[in-house]
């Protein structure tokens, strides 16, 4: 069972469980998400918050990871994969559209999108990676590779450290729930005890400024409200890797005006960052390395000067 280590985070992965596995993005998985019968914070007060341990670092070695396409026995489909590719994975010829994975097959001749082929790199404490690349290269997939959310076909991903993720406002969300409850749940699964649940009750009612919403089932709210919800949960502890998708920017102004300083506060708190934006203004002053990411393969690793100037020529 994969349980978060603290808020919004994912087990440490030296305990064997940050890895692999259904995780959803907050180390929670919403089918184990009870309906009712949620007890209130004071009968919690015996739990204490697992500790994150220290010393981040991410390796990741000949990293492929393929989706198959289950409607992939249509004709047309087959036809095209197999006159793109003459047909072995990963040694195309120059098959590959402007957007998207990498289109073949497996060994069982099955239509897979190969969405990231053979990525190795390493991350240091004090790294801060920001992913580039078009529309479909596997930025996402490789954030949410790291997250334990998917798992490889081939190579490893080992990560050292709480994870904490920003990859999509429902994760790990009961939307049959009122705001205030998946506050507890999240309290919960954190393994804080029930002084912990209230300080971040307080502190996620404060910043969420959804009023009378937060008792209010999520399913009513509207995406923003989600949004706000879902970010004041996943930022309210520092996470020793984050792992962000630019959804974060979603939001009214004055909530991304908020939003923004808050993930200022949690990214100088965490180790270990790494970013997917399309924005080259949050991928220049937010990271130290780009990685630039084509067909989901590495086609360039350097800084974001470097970088920016080989994929987007400023
Ligand atoms: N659940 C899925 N099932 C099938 N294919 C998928 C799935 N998720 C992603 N893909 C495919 O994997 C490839 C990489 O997608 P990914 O979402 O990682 O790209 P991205 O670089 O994040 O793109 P964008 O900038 O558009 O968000 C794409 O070809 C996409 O079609």
């Amino acid at each position: 069972m994969t349980v978060d280590g603290s808020l919004g985070m994912l087990p440490d992965a030296r305990n064997g469980d940050g890895q692999g596995g259904d995780v959803r993005g907050n180390g929670v998985r919403s089918d184990d998400v009870p309906g009712h019968g949620i007890p209130p914070p004071e009968a919690l007060d015996a739990g204490a918050p697992a500790d994150p341990g220290d010393g981040a670092a991410v390796t990741v070695s000949a990293l492929s990871l393929d989706f198959p396409i289950y409607h992939g026995g249509s004709r047309s489909l087959k036809k095209t994969v197999l006159s793109l590719a003459s047909n072995r994975m990963g040694r195309s010829r120059d098959t590959d559209a402007g957007t998207g994975g990498h289109l073949g097959t497996d060994r069982t001749h099955r239509v897979v999108v190969r969405a990231l082929r053979e990525v190795s790199f390493t991350l240091r404490s004090g790294e801060r990676l920001g992913l580039v690349g078009h529309n479909g290269a596997g930025k996402s997939t490789l954030l949410r590779a790291l997250g334990g959310i998917y798992e490889p076909v081939a190579g490893s991903v080992e990560v050292l450290g709480s994870v904490g993720t920003l990859l999509d406002p429902n994760f790990g969300m009961n939307l049959d729930l009122t705001g205030r409850e998946n506050i507890v749940l999240r309290g919960r699964y954190a393994g804080l005890n029930g002084t912990g649940i209230r300080a971040l009750e307080a502190d996620v009612e404060a910043f969420a400024s959804l009023g009378p919403f937060l008792d209010l089932p999520v399913r009513t709210y509207s995406s923003g409200m989600v949004v706000r919800l879902g970010f004041a949960l996943s930022t309210a502890a520092a996470p020793q890797v984050l792992l962000m998708d630019e959804w974060f920017m979603a939001g009214d102004a004055k909530f991304q005006d908020k939003a923004h300083r808050r993930l200022e506060t949690v990214v100088r708190g965490a180790e270990i960052l790494v970013l997917t934006s399309h924005t080259l203004e949050i991928l220049r002053s937010w990271c130290t390395r780009l990685i630039w990411l084509e067909h989901g393969a590495i086609r360039m690793d350097g800084t974001p000067d470097e970088v920016l100037a080989a994929y987007a020529g400023v």
